[in-house]
């Protein structure tokens, strides 16, 4: 289904989504729209659904009813490969406990997304990436060598080593104590900034929401605020 609205300025439009798990119905009516460049936080109380509209975002479920369109196209009705298609080279994805490849040092790990598009990875865009983060003296290291923080870093730079217009991230600083929490999400902005990459985050932390550019409550089945 095409949509009306230019592509560049309008990448991810969510139109009255609603979704059921284990028969309770999670949200019935959620709509938003995310413009380039733009960073949006979710809040919500634990269990309102946050992560599932996350994934529904991200192509990883999907929904009862409602669309989502990415550049004006309904990703609903994408096949599975079309689907990791657009995850890999569209949509970067950071989570709260990283998922960092541990076979990997950190420089492959954010050089993989090339191999896996079947591409010669860029390696000076990727140390640059590195060097954004603060890793850049650890990128020899393997995950178990660095610290949650780091180890974040490193996912971070990864989810844009292929220069998505969108990140998601799903508690990107919820493994974290408070100032490294604080340093990690200045870093994940930045990142974005100089990329040009909108950004999703869920959170709890009404701190870390405050520093997006605006924030959605999910309360009570809807998305509220804004
Ligand atoms: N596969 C599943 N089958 C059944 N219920 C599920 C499944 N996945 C999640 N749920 C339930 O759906 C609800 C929403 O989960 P979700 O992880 O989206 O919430 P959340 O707002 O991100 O929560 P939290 O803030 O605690 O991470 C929860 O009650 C959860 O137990």
């Amino acid at each position: 289904m095409q949509h009306p609205q230019p592509l560049n300025n309008l990448p991810l439009e969510v139109q009255h989504l609603g979704k059921s798990l284990g028969g309770a119905q999670l949200f019935s009516d959620v709509s938003l729209q995310l413009q380039a460049g733009e960073t949006l936080a979710v809040v919500g109380e634990s269990g309102s659904g946050k992560s599932t509209l996350l994934h529904l975002m991200a192509g990883l479920d999907s929904a009862d009813s409602g669309d989502v369109l990415w550049q004006g196209e309904n990703i609903q009705h994408w096949s599975a490969n079309q689907q990791a298609a657009r995850r890999l080279e569209h949509v970067g994805l950071v989570f709260q406990a990283y998922y960092l490849m541990p076979h990997l040092t950190a420089r492959q790990n954010v050089e993989l997304p090339f191999l896996l598009a079947g591409k010669t990875p860029d390696e000076a865009h990727c140390m640059r990436l590195l060097e954004l983060v603060g890793v850049a003296d650890k990128t020899s290291r393997y995950p178990r060598e660095l610290s949650g923080g780091e180890q974040q870093r490193v996912a971070i730079a990864r989810a844009l080593a292929l220069t998505p217009p969108l990140l998601l991230a799903d508690e990107p600083t919820g493994n974290l104590d408070e100032d490294n929490a604080d340093n990690v999400l200045t870093v994940l902005l930045d990142a974005c900034k100089q990329q040009g990459c909108a950004l999703v985050m869920v959170t709890h932390s009404e701190r870390a929401a405050g520093r997006l550019q605006r924030k959605l409550n999910l309360t009570q089945h809807r998305l509220a605020g804004g």
